[in-house]
């Protein structure tokens, strides 16, 4: 599913991460660890398409990020730290922007389902800027209910600032997803406690980074 050769991910005058081999099957879950300042965050990006690679190339069921456009595109899904949710929307109206953004489904029955299988759809009406930080995660992870055909997902810190049931909830998620063939690389700085699949582990520490040459 996800495919890389020689990767280096730069920052500055930085090498964050040389040389770097993946190599993520369907149906697997993957926790990409390291220290915080590793290269985690830049490396999702950098899969997701959303920066250049320094060196080395990446695949994505088969296609180039930086050859495949809007059809390589679909292929992923990346949430970041940030819940992209406009403050003065209410949650639906918000969950719907982001939907019509990606090309989902965005009629109020697939909306109020996913909003469901996140535990927030009690507050579906509520203004955006009332929400807790769990809860604001929790809405912009709905998303992920939406995007069932997206078979590789890319989560950085996905599980932060949600609680015991949120938790549980967005492992459901995941698990579903690898269940029906999909792949999912996360960050987190906890635990997992996903146990179907059993998440495989990348850990960035265990690779030193290297200065470039002057
Ligand atoms: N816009 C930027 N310009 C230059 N350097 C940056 C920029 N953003 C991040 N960096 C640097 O790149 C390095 C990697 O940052 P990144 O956010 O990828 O790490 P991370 O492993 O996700 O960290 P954390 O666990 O703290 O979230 C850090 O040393 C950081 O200082």
């Amino acid at each position: 599913m996800l495919q890389t050769e020689g990767l280096a991910v730069q920052r500055g005058d930085r090498t964050l991460i040389a040389n770097l081999a993946i190599e993520l099957a369907p149906g697997s879950v993957t926790w990409l660890r390291g220290r915080n300042g590793r290269g985690k965050t830049s490396l999702l990006r950098l899969l997701a398409g959303l920066s250049t690679p320094a060196a080395g190339a990446i695949r994505i069921a088969g296609r180039s990020p930086h050859e495949g456009g809007a059809a390589w595109r679909r292929h992923l899904v990346y949430i970041g730290h940030q819940n992209a949710l406009k403050d003065d929307l209410s949650v639906t109206e918000a969950l719907r922007f982001l939907a019509q953004l990606h090309g989902l489904p965005s009629a109020e029955a697939p909306l109020h389902l996913a909003l469901q299988r996140m535990g927030i759809a009690d507050r579906r009406y509520a203004p955006v800027r009332t929400l807790s930080q769990g809860q604001r995660r929790r809405v912009a992870l709905a998303r992920l209910a939406l995007h069932r055909d997206s078979p590789l997902w890319l989560l950085d810190e996905p599980f932060d600032a949600l609680d015991v049931e949120g938790i549980a909830a967005l492992n459901s998620v995941i698990s579903e997803h690898a269940a029906r063939g999909g792949c999912v690389l996360l960050t987190s700085h906890q635990a997992l406690s996903l146990t179907s699949p059993v998440p495989a582990v990348l850990d960035l520490d265990a690779a030193v980074p290297r200065r470039r040459p002057a």
